[in-house]
C-alpha cells in the first residue's frame, strides 16, 4: 500500500513541498512543518531523511513500520510542553542529519552508526515533562527514585523509546541481525545519555583532545580508527544538534528562546509554589532573557561549536558565523548597555 510522500498527511501540498525542500539545509523551519502536518514534524522529518539516505532499503525496514513507530514516538512527546516537544525532536533529527553530511565526515560512519545517530536524535527527549533533572531530583520524583538521580530524563527517554519498539506493528528493528541491534542499542544509549547537560564539560574536553590530535586522510576526511573516538564524535555531534538553536537563522533562534523561557518560567513558577529555591534563569520576575542568551553562548554554545568547527573545518564556518552574529544581536538587545564596537 502506498504511503504519503513525507510519511504523514497534510493539506497544503505545495507549501509542504516548498518547506520540505529545505530538509537538507541549516535554515530548515521545523515550526512550519509542525503547522503544515498538524503537529507531526518528527514523523515527516525522520521518514523523509531515512528514505533519502536509503536506510530503509539498507536495513529492509518496511515504510509502514517506520511510520507506525515514529507516529507512536511522536505521540509520546508532549505538545503542551513549550520547548521539549515534537518540534524540538524534529529539529534535532534534521540538524543531526545535516552535521552527518559534512564533507569532513564523508564515508566516516557506517550505516548502523548513522541510523543510530538519527534514531537517538528522534527519541532523545521523548516523554519530557517540561521540568529538568535538578527539579525532578530536588522534588524526589518517581523518575529520580527510579534512576537514582543519574541522567534521569535521558534514561527515561531511552527506556520509553525501546519499550515502544515492542508494540504491535512498531518493531522497527526486527530486520536487523542480533549483532546489529546490540551495536545500535549501545550507540543509541550512549548518545542519548550524552545529551545530559551535566556531561557537557567532559564531552567538550574529549572533543578538544581529539581536535588537537586530529588525524586526517589525504582527502581531508577525518580518520577515526577506534570505537571510542567514533563514539565520542557521534556523542558530540548529537550534543551540537541539541544545542544548535543559537547557530540557526536569527528568526528561528528567537522562537526557540521564547519557547525555552516559557518552559523555564513555568518550572520557576512551580518551584516558587512548592517553596523550593527558584532555579537561575527560571524566575519570570527576575529574568534578563538577552543577557542569559549571551552567557549561554559565551560559556556553553560557542566553546562547543568552535571546537566542532575545528574538527570539521571548514564545513561549519557558516554556522559559527551565524552564532557570532546572533550573539552580537542579543548583546545589542540587552537593555541600557550598548555593545562596545570593535572599530
Ligand atoms: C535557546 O536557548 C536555550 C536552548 C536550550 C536550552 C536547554 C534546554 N538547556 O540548555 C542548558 C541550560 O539550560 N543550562 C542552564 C544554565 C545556562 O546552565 C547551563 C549549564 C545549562 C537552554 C536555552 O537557553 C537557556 C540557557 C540560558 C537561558 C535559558
Amino acid at each position: 500500500d502506498v504511503v504519503p510522500r513525507f510519511g504523514v498527511s497534510y493539506e497544503k501540498e505545495e507549501d509542504m513541498e516548498n518547506e520540505m525542500a529545505n530538509v537538507d539545509r541549516w535554515g530548515f523551519d521545523a515550526f512550519k512543518i509542525d503547522h503544515l502536518t498538524n503537529h507531526k514534524p518528527l514523523t515527516a522529518v525522520t521518514f523523509t531523511i531515512l528514505q533519502e539516505r536509503g536506510l530503509l532499503k539498507t536495513f529492509q525496514i518496511p515504510q509502514k513500520t517506520l511510520i507506525a513507530y515514529v507516529m507512536t514516538l511522536e505521540g509520546n512527546y508532549n505538545k503542551d510542553v513549550k520547548y521539549h516537544n515534537q518540534i524540538h525532536a524534529a529539529d534535532v533529527v534534521q540538524s543531526t542529519n545535516y552535521l552527518l553530511s559534512a564533507p569532513a565526515l564523508e564515508n566516516v560512519f557506517t550505516d548502523i552508526e548513522i541510523l543510530a545517530a538519527l534514531f537517538a536524535a528522534a527519541i532523545h527527549d521523548v516523554r519530557h515533562p517540561g521540568l529538568n533533572n535538578q527539579f525532578l531530583i530536588a522534588s524526589s520524583s518517581e523518575l529520580a527514585i527510579l534512576y537514582n538521580d543519574e541522567s534521569v530524563l535521558e534514561n527515561h527517554s531511552v527506556a520509553v523509546a525501546f519499550k515502544l519498539l515492542q508494540l504491535e506493528n512498531c518493531s522497527l528493528f526486527e530486520t536487523l541481525t542480533k549483532k546489529q541491534l546490540q551495536q545500535l542499542r549501545r550507540l543509541v544509549i550512549d548518545m542519548v545519555l550524552a545529551t545530559d547537560m551535566s556531561k557537557h564539560m567532559s564531552l567538550l574536553a574529549d572533543l578538544k583532545t581529539m581536535v588537537e590530535s586530529k588525524k586526517v586522510a589525504g582527502s581531508g576526511v577525518l580518520l577515526l580508527d577506534n570505537y571510542n573516538d567514533r563514539m565520542m564524535v557521534l556523542k558530540n555531534l548529537v550534543h551540537c544538534a541539541d544545542l544548535g538553536n543559537p547557530t540557526k537563522p536569527l528568526d528561528i533562534y528567537r522562537k526557540w528562546t521564547e519557547r525555552v523561557m516559557e518552559e523555564f518560567f513555568l518550572q520557576g513558577d512551580l518551584e516558587r509554589q512548592k517553596g523550593m529555591e527558584v532555579s537561575p534563569m527560571m524566575d519570570r520576575y527576575n529574568a534578563s532573557v538577552e543577557k542569559s542568551q549571551v552567557g549561554f553562548i559565551d560559556f556553553i554554545v560557542h566553546p562547543l561549536w568552535e571546537t566542532w568547527a575545528d574538527l570539521v573545518y571548514p564545513d561549519a564556518q557558516e554556522l559559527l558565523d551565524n552564532l557570532e552574529e546572533n550573539r552580537d544581536w542579543y548583546s545589542s538587545q540587552i537593555r541600557n548597555s550598548p555593545t562596545p564596537t570593535s572599530e
